[in-house]
């Protein structure tokens, strides 16, 4: 294998003497944009992953949240709601022309989100260059994500005309079809795309897409990531707004693509698709266990704070999870 191709399950973290007494001293907590979450972790601006409830819940609880961006209309009244509850409102804008009227729509009410990521499947574009500039004009106080790419050059292009942070990932989700469709993308090597990504980056990364176990958080921080976003593993949530689906006994929620048909309505230009992910039930219980499973990742990496495991070293080996364990 290529020493520099890698993805998730063949890389492991090498140990550093521990420097805290209990695991409960490591400092999860990340500064990102304006303000400092408990965890670096956002679940997927997807419909099946968020919704106005969950995101209230989330912003009280000190976690980034994303809105997605698929009930257009209904975008200026969750920014008001979550200003009238004095939470962050962080939102999700496409490229198109209404989605631009949109930004100056949000401007002339001066209903400014603290947080908008701009959500296309090819981020490397001048379309989203034009966005870029476009809310940093009517916009200027508000923190801009632009996604989503997959290569440092992209990175670097975002970055100059205006974006405050960049989401990485082409294909490398649970419900994407983009490689398999396309013959491109960071599926199967989303790790070390980072990585290459983060050696451009002077602005905060996120990483998007193919975190399957919550030990790939800690990798991610570690090739460059400030914060990771993840779709399917926190799909399954009591709170998740998918359907339910109980099959032999198993329950089971819905996930889908957002380039999926039954997204999009249509079969056009379909990159994702639609499947059932287990339940498992209340998502504070999962977003505590990725808190303490992150914290003795901090304690491995020799540190007390989350960015430390930035600092230790890595071994590559092929199939290491798959071959070993599982649970
Ligand atoms: N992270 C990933 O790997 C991927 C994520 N997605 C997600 O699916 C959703 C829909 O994405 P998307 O289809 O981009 O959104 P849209 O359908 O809103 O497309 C955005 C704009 O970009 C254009 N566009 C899209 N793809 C390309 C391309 N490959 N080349 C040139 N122009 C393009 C579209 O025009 P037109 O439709 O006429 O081409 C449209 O004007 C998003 O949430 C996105 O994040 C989708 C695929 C991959
Ligand atoms: N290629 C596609 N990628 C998609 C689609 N819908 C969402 N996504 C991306 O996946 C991640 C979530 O990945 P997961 O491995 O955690 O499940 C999400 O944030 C998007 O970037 C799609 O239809 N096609």
């Amino acid at each position: 294998m290529n020493p520099e191709v890698f993805d998730y399950e063949d890389i492991q973290l090498i140990p550093n003497k521990c420097i805290i007494e209990s695991r409960s001293e490591a400092d999860t907590s990340v500064k990102f944009g304006p303000r400092t979450f408990k965890i670096p972790v956002v679940p997927a601006n997807m419909e099946t992953v968020i919704n106005d409830d969950l995101a209230v819940w989330l912003a009280q609880h000190e976690y980034f949240y994303i809105m997605h961006r698929f009930q257009p209309e209904k975008r200026h009244d969750f920014v008001k709601m979550m200003h009238g509850k004095d939470l962050f409102a962080s939102i999700s804008v496409g490229v198109k022309q209404e989605e631009l009227d949109f930004i100056q729509e949000l401007a002339a009410a001066n209903d400014v989100p603290e947080y908008i990521t701009i959500d296309i499947a090819h981020g490397h574009s001048n379309s989203v260059i034009r966005m870029i500039q476009h809310i940093k004009k009517y916009l200027p106080d508000s923190f801009v994500i632009a996604g989503n790419v997959g290569t440092p050059e992209a990175v670097r292009e975002l970055e100059n005309a205006g974006a405050d942070a960049t989401k990485v990932g082409i294909g490398p989700g649970k419900a994407c079809i983009t490689k398999l469709k396309t013959g491109f993308g960071t599926g199967g090597w989303q790790l070390a795309a980072l990585r290459l990504c983060s050696k451009a980056a002077s602005k905060p990364l996120i990483a998007d897409g193919g975190i399957r176990y919550n030990g790939d958080i800690a990798k991610s921080i570690r090739f460059g990531a400030t914060m990771v976003m993840i779709g399917s593993l926190l799909a399954g949530h009591q709170q998740s707004p998918g359907s339910i689906i109980k099959i032999d006994g198993k329950t089971y929620k819905q996930y889908w693509g957002s380039a999926s048909e039954t997204q999009k309505g249509a079969y056009r230009n379909v990159e994702g698709k639609q499947m059932l992910v287990p339940y498992r039930g209340d998502i504070a219980d999962t977003l505590s266990e990725m808190q303490q499973d992150l914290q003795s990742s901090i304690s491995y990496a020799g540190g007390s704070k989350l960015m430390d495991i930035r600092l230790v070293d890595y071994v590559v080996v092929k199939n290491s999870v798959l071959n070993g364990d599982s649970y």
